[in-house]
């Protein structure tokens, strides 16, 4: 007859608790392993859509509750999803048919151009290290990028192609087409929520904004009108 075991003493009927532990370890472990897959499966996902392959259009076809960050190029698109959030998408090159990226209509036809260069700058975006890349939320890519260190200088502006459409007199350049003199103005104190208003109008896939504020009345005025277009 062996003696009364005591409790956590090797041998004894403490014994049987270190594989209850054991148990529970590896219960943990398998529950880690999966979320670790999760996540993994999770974030090839954006990844994904940001290849070259997805941006060809091939991704696919997204469902209605995706995010509109998280927009698929080429997949239907609803008309609340955020073109300044939807990378580039081939189908709404100039050279493609106008319906083929569920375009409002023969009225958008013009602005093609202006809307691929404008998809262009959103592309460029998309590829910043700040970009919507790293966490995609709608628009996040709109926010993502501080506006108060927004600086404008030349070169973004350039980049960003011209801050109006279809307003005043405009010269034509081989990227962005006809630079011209804004239509609109957002006006707005700091932290008044502009960007947020920018971001919502830029939804429209008429509308045509720079990507950073041009600050022309506050500190570029000088440099004219013709820095403007
Ligand atoms: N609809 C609505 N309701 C409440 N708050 C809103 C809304 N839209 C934007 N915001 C908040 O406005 C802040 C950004 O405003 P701005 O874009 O004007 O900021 S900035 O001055 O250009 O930096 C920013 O606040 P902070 O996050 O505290 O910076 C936004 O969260």
């Amino acid at each position: 007859m062996s003696p009364p075991a005591q409790p956590g003493v090797p041998g004894g009927r403490g014994s049987k608790v270190p594989p209850a532990r054991k148990l529970l370890c590896m219960c943990s472990l398998s529950l880690c392993l999966t979320y670790l897959c999760y996540s993994l499966m999770g974030g090839t996902g954006p990844g994904a859509l940001r290849s070259p392959a997805a941006l060809s259009g091939t991704a696919a076809p997204r469902s209605p509750a995706a995010l509109p960050g998280t927009a698929v190029p080429g997949a239907p698109r609803s008309p609340a999803a955020l073109p300044g959030t939807a990378a580039p998408a081939a189908p709404r090159s100039p050279g493609s048919p106008p319906g083929s990226s569920g375009a409002p209509g023969p009225s958008a036809a013009p602005t093609r151009a202006s809307n691929s260069s404008r998809e262009g700058a959103a592309g460029a975006w998309l590829r910043t290290p700040l970009a919507p890349g790293e966490v995609i939320t709608a628009q996040s890519g709109a926010f993502e990028r501080d506006p108060q260190e927004s600086s404008t200088t030349d070169e973004e502006l350039s980049r960003a192609g011209s801050p109006g459409s279809r307003g005043g007199g405009g010269s034509t350049t081989p990227d962005y087409g006809e630079k011209r003199l804004p239509q609109a103005l957002i006006i707005g104190v700091k932290k008044g929520g502009t960007r947020a208003l920018l971001e919502a109008i830029r939804a429209h896939p008429d509308v045509r904004a720079v990507g950073t504020e041009p600050h022309f009345f506050d500190r570029n005025y000088e440099k004219g009108l013709e820095w403007y277009r």
